[in-house]
């Protein structure tokens, strides 16, 4: 029986998750569960299917709502008041965080953005499992996380990375040659920049092959996910950012693929399902009996793979930038990102801006110092780019001024 936490219950990876333990009682107890409180409906349905001690809500205003919502739900049910035992609640935006450190088997970090970092230096110095979908934490804190996990301490549950480590099980490390990370290519995948002025939320919302939370939804569109993606690739995995080449496969079956000295390729491939990474993020080494459907080799298909578009997208080639100077440009580049995120998402901007305000905001971070106009509180310098000195703070320094600056840019920025 593994003690499990479930950090972002509420969203696309927390409810699966939910659903994969729900079929498992014997494998697996819900210890824990986390969200930020915009659904506290469901949250309340969690907490009274799966009994966690503890409920973590980032939203300190929600906890009361939760309380009320908790009885309701009982009483929709028909529980006594006996069969009712509240859990512990903690509030407030460190609430995630308190909760990895209490400890327990593996913790799932489902939290959407820079927000999950805390939780994740939380469960890795707590020497637990850290079972990591939030790959914001890992691409923000770089150094400082992979440093922090012991061996096999961090697992990942994002599809290319399951894919990447089952690959791996193929070879010694010595002999990889290259990691080959698959892309959907997103709604927009063929068009031009000049096509693309014009896209609404909407549209760039109609992921083809996944159906996720808005912010991964919409940096799949602009392919900010596989740019963190492959920075997170090169983090877990230590490859050179030069070996990781990523390239477009619309079906999204092939989640990734590993290239030996020998000219070997092995490919993990799946029907695009997370519950089969999210269970084995769970159970890692061991696999999980049933967790998604298999592919169908009795009807015929096509997987097609095709070369990104760098200069439709030029998010890759961007976080190359971020990643070879390291430090807190990553942190940077994540930052101005979740802004234009939201700015695109309000109607504030266009969908090339979103790129565009990450590319003006990480050019001003990497610039000489001799113009830098802002030191942080702290004293420390969100410029700071040596990864040698980046701690907690200064990734949160840089993070803050880079939403500021974001902030800025994106003002009331669309004609
Ligand atoms: N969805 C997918 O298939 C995949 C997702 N990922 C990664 O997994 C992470 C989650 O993605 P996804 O599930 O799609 O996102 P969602 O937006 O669907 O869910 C995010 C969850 O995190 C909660 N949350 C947000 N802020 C906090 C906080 N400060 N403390 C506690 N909980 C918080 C949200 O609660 P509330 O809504 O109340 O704020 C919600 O439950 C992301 O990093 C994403 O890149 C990786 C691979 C695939
Ligand atoms: C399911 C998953 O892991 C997502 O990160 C997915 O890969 C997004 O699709 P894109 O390949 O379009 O970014
Ligand atoms: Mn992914």
């Amino acid at each position: 029986m593994r003690e499990v936490i479930i950090l972002g219950s509420t969203g696309s990876i927390g409810t699966q998750a939910l659903e994969v333990i729900g079929e498992r009682p014997d494998s697996f107890r819900v210890v824990g569960l986390a969200a930020g409180g915009s659904n506290i409906p469901l949250l309340a349905q969690q907490v009274l299917d799966h009994r966690p001690r503890v409920v973590a809500l980032s939203r300190a205003q929600s906890a009361q709502d939760l309380q009320l919502a908790l009885y309701a739900e009982a009483k929709l049910r028909g529980w006594g008041t006996g069969d009712t035992t509240l859990p512990k609640i903690l509030a407030g935006p460190d609430a995630a965080t308190e909760l990895a450190a209490e400890g327990c088997d593996v913790v799932l970090n489902g939290i959407t953005g820079a927000a999950g970092l805390g939780a994740t230096l939380a469960t890795l110095a707590a020497g637990t499992t850290l079972a990591l979908a939030n790959k914001e934490s890992l691409v923000i804190g770089g150094r400082l996380v992979t440093d922090a996990a012991d061996d096999g301490q961090l697992v990942a549950v994002d599809s290319e990375h399951s894919a990447i480590a089952q690959c791996l099980r193929a070879g010694r490390r010595d002999e990889v040659r290259k990691v080959i990370v698959t892309a959907s290519g997103g709604p927009f995948r063929g068009w031009t920049r000049e096509r693309m002025a014009d896209v609404t939320p909407e549209q760039a919302m109609q992921h083809p092959t996944w159906n996720m939370g808005r912010v991964i939804t919409i940096n799949s569109a602009t392919l900010v996910n596989k740019a963190l993606e492959v920075l997170e690739a090169a983090l877990l995995y230590d490859v050179e950012l030069a070996d990781i080449e990523p390239v477009v496969h619309p079906q999204s079956i092939v989640h990734s693929m590993v290239e030996f000295v020998d000219g070997s390729t092995m490919a993990q491939c799946s029907p695009p399902d997370m519950k089969l990474p999210i269970a084995l993020g769970l159970t890692w080494p061991d696999r999980v009996a049933g967790a998604a459907y298999p592919c169908d080799w009795t009807r015929a298909t096509s997987w097609t793979f095709e070369p990104i578009d760098h200069q439709a997208f030029p998010a890759i080639e961007l976080i190359k930038r971020a990643g070879s100077a390291a430090g807190t440009a990553p942190a940077v580049y994540n930052a101005a990102n979740e802004v234009a995120v939201d700015a695109f998402c309000e109607g504030r901007i266009g969908f090339l801006d979103i790129v565009d305000t990450i590319a003006s905001v990480l050019e001003e971070h990497l610039a000489p110092a001799a113009n830098e106009p802002h030191a942080t509180g702290d004293g420390v310098g969100s410029r700071l780019v040596g990864s040698d000195r980046v701690t907690v703070p200064t990734v949160l320094a840089a993070d803050q001024w880079a939403r500021q600056r974001a902030d800025q840019l994106t003002a009331g920025n669309k004609e």
